[in-house]
């Protein structure tokens, strides 16, 4: 099998905004391989929550395709699409979409009953990845009774519950102190390294660019590695 797992082909966005088209990006070309860390940058409206929602089937093309694991968008009905995305996807996005009324434990574990794991091996796998957060004595506090920060750990740990083969993170460490943001890219580089998940990152963190395999830049309609 390929080390691909996710890979966009001449992918282009446009909106339609009143009577002219506003063309977001085009063409864009694109491959994240098994164990691979690879940041986008890009300044704000450049397109990159866009880039994101279409790599993760979200949202649609304009032209162009996306295959997951080879496996393209365009080839699935709704609910294949929900599957693919549930078993090899994870997401972190700036708004973390915890569900209020559950604890952090239980949010953690959400994906992967879901998923139909027995309750006690999910809450086993919760509680660790909660613990690598950071978090071990806050498994039963609701998301309101949690720091921005702290929830947002909690986002991460949910991300990566279910051993997804791709993670897609916008600014994961944005609200997070330095010690925090650091215990954060331990994570990513240890799953990285041990389980060969591969992540697609926005960020603008300078420390977390610096140790990431490729950066790129999505700026003038068209994404370009940045060379260093
Ligand atoms: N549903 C929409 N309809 C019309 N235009 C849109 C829509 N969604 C986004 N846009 C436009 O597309 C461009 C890219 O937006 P996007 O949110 O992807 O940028 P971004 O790089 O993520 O920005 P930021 O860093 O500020 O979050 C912007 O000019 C935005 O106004």
């Amino acid at each position: 099998m390929s080390d691909v797992v996710l890979q966009s082909k001449g992918l282009s966005k446009q909106y339609r905004d009143g009577k002219r088209d506003v063309q977001v990006f085009d063409d864009i070309d694109f491959e994240l391989c098994k164990g691979e860390a690879v940041a986008i940058v890009g300044s704000s409206g450049s397109g990159k929550t866009t880039l994101l929602n279409l790599l993760a089937g979200l949202d649609k093309a304009s032209h162009g395709d996306v295959e997951i694991d080879g496996i393209s968008w365009h080839s699935l009905g709704d609910s294949k699409r929900s599957k693919l995305r549930n078993e090899k996807l994870g997401f972190v996005y700036q708004f973390h979409h915890l569900l209020p009324e559950f604890s952090a434990l239980e949010n953690v574990m959400m994906p992967l009953l879901i998923a139909g794991k027995k309750a006690s091996d999910a809450k086993g796998v919760a509680s660790k990845l909660l613990q690598d957060v950071g978090l071990s004595e806050r498994l039963s506090h609701r998301p309101s009774q949690l720091s921005g920060g702290e929830r947002q750990r909690v986002a991460i740990a949910r991300a990566l519950a279910h051993n997804p083969a791709c993670v897609l993170m916008d600014e994961p460490t944005g609200n997070l102190d330095e010690t925090t943001s650091q215990e954060i890219q331990d994570l990513i580089l240890r799953l990285k390294v041990e389980k060969e998940m591969a992540f697609l990152i926005v960020t603008h963190d300078e420390k977390m660019l610096s140790w990431m395999d490729r950066a790129y830049r999505l700026s003038a309609k068209t994404l370009n590695q940045i060379t260093d």
